[in-house]
């Protein structure tokens, strides 16, 4: 018998669902189930005429009560295995930006449907989301594909879908309850789990190594993402890439020397935990040193922000997803 046989219990050999409720993290967003509390927000981000005119069931104006009852109409479908809808929450300010979901409505191909509020447009909000989501669809749900239909003139939504992967699929007729009941002819996309994996399996290997700067009084030094960096404005922990010929020791002495200023022997870097991740478009591999000896005062060399953080402030922070896991394990080093 094996070891998943023996154990009988799922535990960790049942992949987390959306159908069940659980989040999924991307570089910068949560991907979660809505709640009514988020009924306020949704209608602040919907009411927008230029974000609905594409849609086929979102009226205008829009209201809370409107979203209110989108919201618990969704639960019930999800409940009733029909479809799921997430909110895309920005993990740096926990605000949510728009929605994604899945609908089984025609013959068990989850169609997909997504919007995002005005403000969040040309971020690559959209497309970050929807990568994470076909992951979870394939990898962990084990569809085979999925669609969607896109109003003719949202040219900004085809982009999206074709830089994930999708392609044009023949036509759709898209009824459009809430745009006075018209059907339109749409462009139809998809996306094949087998192409999904091609397309997956080539993203890269990325071997970062970072440190946990631990100082007297048990505090850990956290660095801000500098503007126009990727995941900008999540805190992590300061390094950087290994380059060819490096050793991750190496290149942590190094990056430490440039970005902060400080100077490390590798003989006070300790192998404290590591991070494999797998971004969207990359995986990440991140060994994690604790230094508590160092020569001179960390300073802010490539216009990140630096502060030191107690145990207790850390899971307060808003991080990249790879780094929540070694959270917990820090906490026992401080
Ligand atoms: N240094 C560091 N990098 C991290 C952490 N967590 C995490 O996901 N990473 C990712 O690992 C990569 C670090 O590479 P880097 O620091 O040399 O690269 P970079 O800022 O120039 O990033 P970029 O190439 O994405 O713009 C980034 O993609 C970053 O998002 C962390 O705690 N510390």
């Amino acid at each position: 018998m094996s070891g998943r046989e023996a154990s009988g219990l799922g535990g960790c050999w049942s992949a987390a669902s959306i159908w069940r409720g659980a989040p999924l993290l991307s570089a910068r967003l949560k991907l979660r189930l809505l709640t009514t509390a988020d009924a306020p927000r949704l209608a602040e981000l919907a009411n927008d005429p230029e974000v609905v005119r594409h849609t086929a069931n979102i009226p205008h104006p829009y209201t809370e009560a409107d979203a209110l009852g989108f919201i618990t109409n969704q639960d019930n479908r999800r409940l009733a295995g029909l479809g799921v809808v997430l909110g895309l929450e920005r993990s740096l300010d926990r605000h949510l930006i728009g929605c994604m979901g899945i609908g089984l409505d025609g013959d068990g191909t989850p169609e997909l449907g997504y919007w995002l509020g005005r403000a969040y447009w040309g971020e690559g909000y959209g497309t970050e989301a929807l990568r994470r989501l076909c992951r979870h669809l394939f990898a962990d749900l084990g569809y085979e594909g999925v669609w969607a239909a896109v109003h003719p003139d949202n040219t900004g939504s085809m982009r999206v879908l074709e830089k994930v992967g999708f392609i044009a699929a023949g036509r759709h007729d898209c009824a459009m309850p809430a745009r006075g009941g018209c059907i339109v002819d749409s462009p139809k996309f998809q996306l094949t789990a087998q192409d999904w994996r091609t397309h997956h399996a080539a993203r890269p290997m990325l071997l970062v190594a970072a440190a946990a700067l631990i100082d007297a009084d048990g505090r850990v030094l956290m660095a801000s993402r500098p503007p126009g960096k990727s995941m900008s404005g999540l805190w992590e922990f300061p390094g950087g890439k290994v380059q060819a010929g490096e050793t991750p020791e190496m290149a942590l002495v190094r990056e430490l020397a440039e970005e902060l200023g400080i100077d490390v022997g590798e003989s006070c870097l300790a192998a404290m935990a590591f991070a494999s991740h797998d971004y969207d478009t990359f995986h990440l591999l991140m060994p994690l040193y604790a230094i508590r000896q160092w020569r001179g005062e960390p300073q802010a060399r490539e216009g990140q922000m630096l502060k030191w953080v107690r145990a207790s402030g850390l899971a307060a922070l808003p991080m990249p997803p790879a780094d929540i896991p070694l959270v917990a394990l820090l906490r026992e080093w401080l």
